[in-house]
Order: C-alpha cells, then structure tokens, then sequence
C-alpha cells in the first residue's frame, strides 16, 4: 500500500511536471508567435520600440543617439557625419558605396535589415487617454507622443483674409484667393480646388517678365505672369540624375528643381500643408527668358560654343560662366513655386532654427555636442508653449524624408503670432542623397523624444 502510495506521488509530481514544462513551452511559442494566448497586449511588443524600452527611459535615447551620430565623428568634419554616425548596417553600404557607385540602386536584398511592422506603435496610437495613463504608469515614463489639443492647433483659424478684412472678388485671381485663405494653422485646406487651379496656372500662363530674386545663395528668378500671378523660379541645373557629390558638403550641394516639386507633393501627402505649390513647366530660353530678361539678369546671357544660349545670373553659388545655365538647344526645365503674400499682406519672420547645422567644414552645432540641447530650447520662447517646438520635430521627420540638410532658418506669417505652423520652404538640397539615410537629421526628435500623435499616425499609415 504504502509502495503504491508513493509510486502514486511520484505519478503526480511527474504529472505536475510536464504540465508546467507544456505550459512553459506553450508561453514561449506565444510570445514569439504572437498567438495571443497570454493576453499580452502592449508591454511584450512595446519591446520593439528603438532606443527607448530596451533601455530606461528617454534619456537612453539620447545617449543612444549621442553613441551613434555624436560621438563616433573622428573625421573632424562636424557636417559630413554621414558616414561615420550610420548605424552598423547601413555603414557597410555606405562605405562600399562611398566611391562613387553611388548612383546605383542598391540591391534591396543586400540589406540584413529586420522588418518592423510597427505593432508596438499601432497598438499604442489606438489607446485612449485611460489606456495611456495605465501604460505610462506601467512603464514608468511619460510619453513623447503628443495628442492635437496639448499640441496647441486646437485654437480658432482665422484666414489672412479675416484679418486683413480682405474681399474676393468675382475677378481676383487665384493666387489672391490663395493668400486670402491662408490660415493661422495650414497654408491651405485639404480639399481646396485652388491648389490644382494654381499649379495649372503657373504651368500654361504666359510669362510677362522675370527678374532675379535677390536673397539666398544660389540663383532663383520671380516669374511674373497676367494678373499679378508671380511663382519664384528655379532651374535645372545639371541632369536630372545628379546626387551630391561625395565632397560636396549639404550647403555647397548644388540645388535641384525637381526636389522643390517632389518636397511640395510629399508635404501634401503627409498632411502638413505647410509648402508653397511647386509645379515644373519647360521654358524656352529665347522667347520666355532672354526676351522677358533686363538689367543685371539680361547682361549674363551669351550663346554657348555650341550655340545653344546660355545665362548664369548673379548670386553667391554657382552663377558663372562654369555653371551657366543652357537651354538644350532652347528648352529648359524649371521648378515653380507659388508666391509667397507681398509683405504689405503678410510679412514673414525669419526664424534662425535651433537644429541648424554650422554650415562650417570644421566646426560643430551645438546640438551635436550638448546632451541636454532640447531641454534648453523647450524652455526659450516660442518653443516653451503652442505648437512650435512640435512643428520642428514635424520638420525633422519631413527633412529626413527628403534628405534636407539646410534647415538654416524657418519663417512664419506675422499676423497669426507664435502660435502658428512653420512654412516648409526652400527644398532645393533635398534628394541629393536618395539611398542614404541621414539620421541626424532626425536629431530634434532623438532628443526631445517627441511626435505629434497626428504625424506618426500618417507615417504609420
Ligand atoms: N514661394 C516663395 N515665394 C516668395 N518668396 C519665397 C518663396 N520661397 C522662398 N522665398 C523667399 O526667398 C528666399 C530665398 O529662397 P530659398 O531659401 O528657396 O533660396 P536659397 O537660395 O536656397 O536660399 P538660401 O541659400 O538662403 O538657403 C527665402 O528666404 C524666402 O523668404
Ligand atoms: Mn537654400
């Protein structure tokens, strides 16, 4: 009795046993299937999140990205971190890209990269308020994704033409009506038909006169058309395919016409709404420059040795007789941009931007340096309230899209105040790089460790 007894025990322990190594076992497949069988929601995928989780707190965030781009610059080129700042996959396709197979696509099989699906932050974006409260506690830190009404839009959106009391009119042009319905929070609303209306109009009106535009570095013309219809000009300058010369830094970069056009699209695409309309049109040197030309801009015309004619402007890049500018033989490709309200309607401020680069081959921004730079600028005004400081991780997240490195200054419209969306202008260094991803670009987002909830729901779509 007593043998059977015991042998019954041991039956039991062997039992228990193998119920808790199937139960063990059957954790394990859910957690790397994701079978759901243990009910875990967020915590377990939330594990994906880059830099942030698998360390603690934002701060490891910073850091590293302070490891990765900052630190490891042993080049002396504070700009060109490019290489030096990839991280581990992507330096081995830039070095073996560096010398100059550049213009190659790369072979997307090549890349050992791990596919995200983005669980964690779908899974995170459709909780409500309680839900997030639960999750910080949960985690222990708050979060950096902010909702529309503490990001500071939720507020009225008086037009330009509320406050300038201005009155359409049956005959105002469209891009009068354009300015008149620029808002205190979007340059334009969703549906409106004047967008189309207006690349329309800059693509077949003819052309009355064009003048140099003074400002910036490199060459840019005012188109005038009928009815005070204006677009600011920029021409193509060298073949469509051309990327940034591997010593070029990102302010000689040359510009390029087609990243105006495709920065605009992509600006619409995302929802920001914040750049001009750019269309592209062929111009025909003779009768739509060289005839509508004057003065300074007249006198650098000349006829090329291959008789093409040829002008190259004045300005501080790239305008000389090594880089003129050709019809070929007399058509030439160009980007137009909508005209920005006249000064007498709505006077811009310039904004120096607090991620800007040095713009200097030695020497380095601030940012790249101190590890508490975002906790500065969060404290100065504009940046302390409203939506500004998250307009510039909007930015962040739109340059790095594009590849634009020269985010020196940023303007706003005056009359609507500080809190007012950031205008997304001058894209011409954009998509020098296509197969490149320059992470520092997303340095304001790495070290505020926040994104306004709407951006990263249209990213994730
Ligand atoms: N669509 C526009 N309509 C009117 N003015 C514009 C428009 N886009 C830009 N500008 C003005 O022209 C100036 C120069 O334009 P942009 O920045 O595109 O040229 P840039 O040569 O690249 O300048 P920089 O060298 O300073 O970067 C800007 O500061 C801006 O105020
Ligand atoms: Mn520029």
């Amino acid at each position: 009795m007593y043998r059977f007894s015991l042998r019954l025990k041991e039956r039991l322990v062997i039992c228990v046993s193998i119920v808790a190594v199937l139960f063990t076992f059957m954790l394990v497949m859910d957690i790397q299937m994701d079978l759901g069988l243990s009910k875990r929601h967020l915590v377990p995928s939330h594990g994906k999140i880059k830099y942030v989780v698998k360390e603690d707190g934002p701060g490891s965030a910073y850091n590293s990205f302070k490891n990765r781009l900052l630190q490891k610059t042993n080049s002396g080129i504070s700009g060109n971190m490019s290489k030096e700042s990839l991280p581990n996959d992507t330096v081995v396709n830039t070095k073996r890209s560096h010398k100059d197979d550049s213009h190659k696509i790369p072979n997307i099989d090549d890349k050992d990269e791990q596919v995200d699906d983005f669980s964690d932050l779908m899974d995170y974006v459709a909780l409500d308020s309680l839900e997030r409260e639960k999750y910080k506690l949960e985690v222990g830190r708050s979060h950096g994704v902010i909702s529309k009404v503490a990001g500071g839009t939720n507020s009225d959106n008086p037009t330009i033409g509320d406050l300038k009391n201005i009155i359409i009119e049956k005959n105002s042009t469209t891009l009068e009506q354009f300015h008149a319905q620029i808002s205190q929070h979007e340059l334009y609303a969703e549906n409106t038909p004047l967008v189309d209306q207006l690349l329309k109009d800059m693509r077949t009106e003819p052309i009355v006169h064009v003048a140099q535009k003074s400002g910036g570095t490199q060459l840019k013309l005012i188109i005038d058309y009928p009815n005070e219809l204006q677009a600011l000009f920029k021409p193509m300058r060298f073949p469509r395919e051309q990327q940034t010369l591997p010593n070029h830094f990102y302010f000689t970069d040359y510009e390029r016409h087609n990243a105006e056009i495709a920065a605009f699209h992509l600006d619409r695409i995302l929802g920001f709404r914040r750049a001009m309309p750019v269309t592209g049109r062929l111009l025909n040197m003779t009768t739509d420059l060289y005839q509508k030309a004057e003065g300074d801009l007249l006198n650098t015309f000349f006829v090329s040795p291959s008789d093409n004619l040829c002008f190259h402007g004045k300005c501080s890049y790239y305008c000389d007789t090594s880089h003129a500018i050709c019809g070929n033989p007399d058509m030439l490709e160009g980007s137009f941009a909508a005209f920005l309200p006249s000064n007498k309607i709505a006077p811009t401020k310039v904004w120096r931007h607090p991620w800007r680069r040095s713009y200097h081959k030695r020497r380095k921004a601030q940012w790249e340096t101190d590890p508490n730079y975002c906790q500065m600028v969060r404290e100065i005004p504009p940046y302390d309230k409203g939506r500004r400081l998250l307009d510039l991780m909007d930015m962040a997240v739109f340059d790095f899209l594009i590849g634009n490195m020269d985010r020196h200054h940023y303007e706003t419209f005056r009359l609507f105040g500080n809190n007012t969306f950031t205008l997304h202008l001058d894209h011409g260094r954009g998509f020098g790089k296509p197969y490149h991803d320059e992470v520092s670009i997303l340095a304001p987002v790495l070290q505020c460790c926040m994104i306004r909830q709407s951006t990263l729901e249209v990213l994730l779509k």
